[in-house]
């Protein structure tokens, strides 16, 4: 935000004070507290532009003018805008009450795209700049990652549709790294879709260990089964429908696991995955889920699964065994990623989404304060199951693309009270990324304008014996 124009200096004087609550406000609030301000010796006007009035709801104004008038030295017109950031009121005024500074969004509108590219297809960079027809700039604080100009589609490529590359943002590749995955590791994704991480876990694992995604919303976990079959890297893939805050299926690590079963019920088991179902299988499935849907603890609904991922051969009562307590402890998952939802003010191209889906929108799905509190609720028991389910010794990433602290620090803080046996670690790479600390120790925070990603905070934590 800047001044362009400034007052004669005895304006200066009186209207410093406005001027100033201009800059650290949201504009409509910054113009009603001016015209509010009453003087007697200085006639004040505010004139008032809007530069997408019919968009910003609340009397948006992205750009203000001032009129200050003095009756011996005359008029001048001061100009305070944002520097031409697209950002509504509402959303400048939802920063101002999480203490976010709206310039960390300056740059956004630059800041390019990134794409991961295949570890075994880097030997074809040329190729794939060749088709994309731009050059692919080599991100050097994330291995496997490049930047492209932000106008580029890659959805009709060969390289995209063939799986070489997919687009994911270097901030969310950090996250996923701060993992530390190594193959052979059991890893839960309990926030999956649409699954670009997971898609990035599953190439490190490359074919060992397991992968667990859960998600909430069906069709947004179906996106991944299709993004896994269409890379074809889902082999040790188990994807569940189901709430994060009560998922409790562990990684399935050998048949050990399934003692305990009665071996004189003979159950169904599951046979290889396959896409071909009959009419008489999908309608089973349907009033399966709908009977599911009226239940308060429904049970995980197993969208896909891998050739490798252990389900194949197991019965129902094998695959979704209750498991005893202080199991997770010594059978849980060596990796935890919970990648939590969130408002997204991280994301000012998410933001800049509410333009078509409604400023309205915005306000339900980011700005209320009763969905805020019921996010910290949320993140609070995602984190919660998260670690619960984790091995000893294991380590879980907390991320979310919320610069707020309501729904970083404080989740982690509370999280860090309640469970003594989690630890925060240091992100060990961290040192050579373009973020800054956020306000505990050891937790980080990407922002647009610092890293040129989209913003992100990332905690990373281990269980203790
Ligand atoms: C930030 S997105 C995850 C992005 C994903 N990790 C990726 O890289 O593509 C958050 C996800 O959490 C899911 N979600 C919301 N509530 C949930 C819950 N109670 N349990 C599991 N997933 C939930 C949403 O459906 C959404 O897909």
């Amino acid at each position: 935000m800047f001044i362009n124009q400034k007052p004669p200096p005895s304006a200066m004087l009186i209207t410093s004070f406005q001027l100033h609550s201009v800059i650290s406000t949201a504009y409509s609030q910054a113009a009603r507290k001016f015209l509010a301000v009453p003087s007697e010796k200085w006639e004040k006007k505010a004139i008032l532009r809007s530069s997408a009035s019919s968009n910003c709801f609340s009397g948006g104004i992205l750009k203000m003018e001032v009129k200050i008038c003095s009756s011996n030295e005359g008029c001048c017109t001061s100009q305070v805008n944002n520097g031409d950031l697209p950002l509504p009121v509402a959303f400048l005024e939802f920063l101002e009450e999480n203490g976010l500074d709206p310039s960390i969004y300056s740059l956004a509108e630059s800041i390019p795209r990134y794409i991961r590219v295949k570890p075994e297809f880097e030997s074809d960079i040329g190729g794939i700049e060749f088709e994309l027809n731009c050059k692919l700039e080599k991100v050097i604080w994330l291995p496997s990652f490049y930047s492209i100009p932000p106008h580029i589609q890659i959805a009709s490529s060969q390289s995209y549709q063939l799986g070489k590359i997919y687009g994911m943002d270097a901030a969310s590749g950090a996250a996923v790294l701060a993992l530390n995955v190594l193959p052979g590791d059991h890893v839960l994704d309990l926030c999956a879709a649409p699954g670009a991480k997971l898609c990035m876990l599953c190439d490190m694992l490359s074919g060992t260990g397991s992968l667990t995604g859960v998600d909430v919303a069906r069709h947004r976990l179906a996106a991944c089964r299709t993004m896994l079959q269409k890379y074809s890297i889902g082999d040790v893939c188990r994807l569940f429908v189901c709430d994060g805050t009560s998922f409790s299926v562990l990684p399935f690590r050998s048949k050990y696991e399934t003692a305990g079963t009665d071996p004189e019920v003979s159950e169904v088991k599951f046979a290889e995955w396959t896409d071909r179902k009959s009419r008489k299988e999908k309608r089973r499935e349907r009033r399966a889920r709908e009977r599911n849907y009226s239940k308060p603890n429904p049970e995980p609904e197993l969208l896909f699964y891998g050739r490798n991922s252990g389900v194949a051969g197991l019965s129902k009562s094998e695959l979704f065994r209750p498991i005893k307590d202080d199991e997770p402890c010594s059978s849980g998952y060596d990796k935890v990623l919970v990648d939590a939802e969130c408002t997204h003010d991280g994301s000012i191209k998410h933001i800049q989404k509410f333009e078509s889906w409604g400023w309205k929108t915005l306000q339900r799905r980011v700005l209320d304060a009763e969905r805020t509190d019921d996010l910290f609720n949320l993140q609070s028991r995602l984190l919660t199951n998260g670690f619960k389910l984790l091995k000893t010794g294991g380590t879980l990433v907390y991320s979310t693309c919320s610069l707020t602290i309501a729904q970083n620090e404080d989740v982690i803080e509370r999280f860090l009270c309640l469970n003594p046996s989690a630890e925060l670690q240091e992100v060990d790479v961290a040192d050579k990324w373009p973020c800054k600390p956020g306000r505990i120790p050891k937790t980080l925070r990407f922002d647009p304008t610092t890293s040129q990603t989209s913003g992100l905070f990332i905690a990373k934590i281990s269980k203790l014996p």
